[in-house]
C-alpha cells in the first residue's frame, strides 16, 4: 500500500499536492486510478516563496538593510566617543605611568625582625642605616598582590592599543626581583603577556564594527645587537651565534620604526600566540652570573601588532603595536663580581636601561629634544615611547635588607622619569580635581560601553535576519538564477540559447494546455523520447512519490527536460526529490552506498558521470549543474 500523490497548478500559479487514499498500485486498474481522488490537501512549501512574498521580502531586506546601517552608524559614533573619553583618562592619569610590585619573601629567604621596605597604596619608604627615602608610585602593588590585580591596571591600555594607540608595557628591576614572573608568569599564574593577548582576542571578537587580525614579532636585544627570537634559523643552542644575529631598524615615511627582515607571525588565536611566544622565550638566551643563576643578560621584546580593518563606512585599516618588554637585570656591576663577558653584558644593558631613562624623562618634561638615538631599544621604541602612545613602566623591587642599595637605585630611576607629572607637585585641592575629573570620565565610558551593549544584540538580529531573508529570495530569485546561466555559458552560446524566458515559458504552457496547440521547439524529438524513456525506467525504481512528481514533470513538458526556470516548481521538485533520496543514502543499505547528496564535490561528481540519467542532474541547484541544463536545452533546440 503507498500514498499516491497528484500535483496540480492553479489558476493563480499555486502549487497544489493532493493526497489520495491508500491504494494497492497493483490491484486498482489506472483508469479507477485517476478518478480516486479524496478532498486535495495543500500544502505550502517553506522553501517557495509566492510572487507577492517575494515583494514583501524584497522590502523587508532593504527596511534591514537601512536598520543595519543605522545602527552600525550609532556604534561607530559611540565608539569614537568611547576612544576620545578613554583617551581623556588615560592622559589625565598620565601617559606614561609608574607603577611598582615588591616580591614577597621567596621560601629560602630570611625575613628580618625590622623589614626596610614599607609601602602605601602609591608610595614606598626605604629605611635603612638611619635614613628614609620616599618614593610616589602612579600605583604600588603589594607583596600579596596577585597577578589579575596587576593585570588589572595594564587592561585600559590594551583597549587603547585596540584603539589604534601604540602601547608599551617595561618591567624593570634588578635581577630576581620578578621581572619575568610579572610579563611571563607561571602556568598557575599566567603573567601579563599571556593575559594581555587573551584580552586582546576577547576584545577582537566583541568588536561587531571591525575585523581585528594580529601579528606576532619577538626580538631579543643583546650586548647591542638585534636577534630574531622566531625566525625559523634560530635554535636553541643558538647563543653563540647571537652577536653575529643583527637587524637594522628603518625609519618610515609616516615616522613608523619597522625592523627589517623580522620575524611577524599571523596569530589567529590565543592558542598559536602562546605557542609562539614559548618559542621565542625558549630561544633567549641566558647567561649565568653568580646573583641569580637565570637572570637573564638581555632585554626581551615581544611586539603584537594590531590591525583594525575598516568598518565598511569609510574608515580606513589602522594599525598600531604593543610591547611587552621584559628588560635586562639593571643590578650594578661591581656588586655582581662581573668580568669578562658578563660585564661587557652588563654594562651594555646599563647603557640601554639609561638612555631609555633619560628618553621617558624628555618625555614627561615634555622637552623639545628626545634622545632616542642612545641606544638600540629606544631607537626601536621611538614610534611607541612618543606624544601619542601610552607607556607603562613596572619597577620591581626586592624586599630584603641586602637589597637596598639596588632598591633605592632602581627608585631612583623612576623618581626620575616621573620627575613632571608625579602627585607631589600636585597640591591637595588640585590633586582631588583630579581624580573628580577621572570619576566624571570614568562614569561617561560606563554608559557609553551601556549604550553600545544595548545596540550591539539589536544589530546581530537585524544582520541575522537580513542574511536569513537574502538566502530566502537567493533561492527563489529567477533572476539571479538567470544570472548565473548568463555567466556560466560564453557569450556565443548565449547567442545560440533560442530557448524562451521563464515567463513567456510559463505562457507557453498553460498556451499549450487550453488551445491544444504546441510549439514546435516542445514537440518531442526521437532523442528527448529516448531520454524520457530512460528516466521513466530509473524512476520507477524509485519510491511511487518520487515517481509521480517525476512523471507530473515530465508531463509538463514532452520535449525538454523539466526546466527549472519556475522558482516554485524548482523548489517543490528540490524538496520531494531530495528526501528520499536523502533517507536512502543515511540508511546505508549495501546497494545504496552512504553518500550525503548535499556534498558538492558528490554533485559535480555527479554532473559528470554520464551513466545517470539527466533528469537526476537538473534537481540541483548548485551552478555547475545549471551549466549542464544549461547544454542540455541548447542541444535541444539545435535539434529542433
Ligand atoms: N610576586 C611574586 N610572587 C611569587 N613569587 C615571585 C614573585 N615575584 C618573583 N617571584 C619569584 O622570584 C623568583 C625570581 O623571579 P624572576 O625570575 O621573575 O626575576 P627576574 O627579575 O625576572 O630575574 P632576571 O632578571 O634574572 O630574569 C622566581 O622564583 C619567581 O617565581
Amino acid at each position: 500500500m503507498i500514498h499516491e500523490i497528484e500535483i496540480l497548478q492553479t489558476e493563480k500559479g499555486e502549487i497544489l499536492i493532493s493526497s489520495q487514499s491508500p491504494v494497492s498500485s497493483m490491484s486498482v486498474p489506472e483508469s479507477i486510478e485517476s478518478t480516486h481522488h479524496v478532498a486535495p490537501l495543500v500544502y505550502t512549501d517553506v522553501n517557495v516563496v509566492p510572487e507577492h512574498e517575494r515583494n514583501e521580502l524584497e522590502i523587508s531586506i532593504s527596511s534591514l538593510e537601512g536598520e543595519v546601517f543605522e545602527l552600525k552608524s550609532k556604534l561607530k559614533l559611540l565608539d569614537e566617543k568611547r576612544k576620545e573619553v578613554l583617551n581623556k583618562i588615560i592622559d589625565t592619569k598620565g601617559s606614561i605611568r609608574v607603577f611598582c610590585r615588591v616580591r614577597p619573601f621567596l621560601l629560602t629567604e630570611r625575613r628580618p625582625i625590622r623589614e626596610p621596605v614599607s609601602f602605601g597604596p602609591d608610595n614606598i619608604v626605604i629605611r635603612s642605616a638611619g635614613t628614609r627615602k620616599e618614593f610616589e608610585f602612579d600605583k604600588v602593588f603589594h607583596q600579596s598582590a596577585t597577578q589579575e590585580e596587576v593585570f588589572g591596571e595594564v587592561k585600559p591600555i590594551l583597549r587603547s592599543a585596540l584603539d589604534g594607540h601604540n602601547v608599551c608595557v617595561l618591567a624593570y628591576g634588578q635581577t630576581g626581583t620578578g621581572k619575568t614572573f610579572t610579563m611571563d608568569g607561571t602556568n598557575d599564574q599566567p603573567g601579563l603577556a599571556p593575559r594581555a593577548i587573551k584580552e586582546l582576542f576577547n576584545e577582537a571578537s566583541m568588536d561587531h564594527t571591525h575585523s581585528v587580525t594580529f601579528t606576532m614579532s619577538m626580538l631579543e636585544i643583546y650586548m647591542g645587537n638585534l636577534k630574531d627570537l622566531l625566525s625559523a634559523r634560530q635554535s636553541l643552542k643558538s647563543y653563540e651565534a647571537s652577536t653575529k644575529c643583527n637587524l637594522n631598524i628603518q625609519v618610515d615615511s609616516k615616522g613608523s620604526i619597522e625592523i627589517e627582515g623580522l620575524t611577524e607571525v599571523e596569530v589567529t588565536d590565543f592558542t598559536k600566540a602562546r605557542w609562539w611566544y614559548n618559542k621565542g622565550k625558549r630561544v633567549r638566551s641566558t647567561s649565568w652570573t653568580n646573583v641569580n643563576e637565570a637572570s637573564s643578560r638581555s632585554h626581551c621584546l615581544t611586539r603584537i601588532t594590531i590591525f583594525r580593518h575598516g568598518d565598511g563606512m569609510g574608515s580606513k585599516t589602522e594599525v598600531s603595536k604593543l610591547w611587552m618588554i621584559d628588560l635586562g637585570g639593571s643590578e650594578r656591576l661591581l656588586k655582581t663580581g662581573a668580568i669578562g663577558q658578563t660585564l661587557d653584558e652588563g654594562r651594555a644593558i646599563n647603557l640601554s636601561l639609561s638612555a631609555l631613562g633619560d628618553v621617558i624623562a624628555a618625555l614627561r618634561r615634555k622637552k623639545g629634544h628626545v634622545p632616542y638615538r642612545n641606544s638600540k631599544l629606544t631607537q626601536i621604541l621611538k614610534d611607541s615611547l612618543g606624544t601619542r602612545s601610552k607607556v607603562l613602566m613596572l619597577v620591581h623591587i626586592s624586599p630584603r635588607e641586602e637589597d637596598v642599595g639596588e632598591t633605592i637605585c632602581s627608585l631612583s630611576f623612576t623618581k626620575r622619569a616621573r620627575a613632571v607629572e608625579s602627585n607631589r607637585g600636585l597640591t591637595t585641592d588640585l590633586r582631588k580635581l583630579r581624580e573628580q575629573k577621572i570619576s566624571e570620565l570614568e562614569e561617561e565610558m560606563r554608559e557609553t560601553q551601556e549604550s553600545c551593549k544595548k545596540i550591539k544584540p539589536r544589530l546581530q538580529e537585524a544582520e541575522r535576519l537580513l542574511s536569513e531573508n537574502k538566502k530566502l529570495l537567493w533561492t527563489t530569485d529567477d533572476k539571479h538564477v538567470e544570472d548565473i546561466e548568463k555567466k556560466v555559458l560564453s557569450p556565443l552560446d548565449h547567442l545560440k540559447e533560442t530557448d524562451a524566458t521563464p515567463k513567456s515559458y510559463d505562457k507557453l504552457v498553460k498556451t499549450s494546455k487550453s488551445s491544444g496547440f504546441v510549439p514546435r521547439f516542445m514537440t518531442s524529438t526521437v532523442a528527448s523520447r529516448q531520454r524520457q524513456a530512460m528516466s521513466e525506467k530509473e524512476i520507477n525504481a524509485k519510491p511511487q512519490s518520487i515517481r509521480l512528481l517525476a512523471k507530473t514533470f515530465t508531463q509538463l513538458s514532452t520535449s525538454q527536460s523539466p526546466s527549472l526556470s519556475d522558482s516554485r516548481s524548482r523548489g517543490l521538485f528540490r524538496r520531494s526529490y531530495t528526501k528520499p533520496l536523502q533517507a536512502a543514502a543515511n540508511n546505508g543499505t549495501p546497494e545504496t552506498p552512504r553518500r550525503d547528496i548535499k556534498d558538492t564535490s558528490l554533485q559535480k561528481k555527479n554532473i559528470n558521470d554520464t551513466s545517470l540519467p539527466r533528469s537526476k542532474m537538473v534537481t540541483s541547484s548548485d551552478p555547475n549543474v545549471r551549466a549542464k541544463l544549461c547544454y542540455h536545452r541548447r542541444r535541444m533546440s539545435s535539434l529542433t
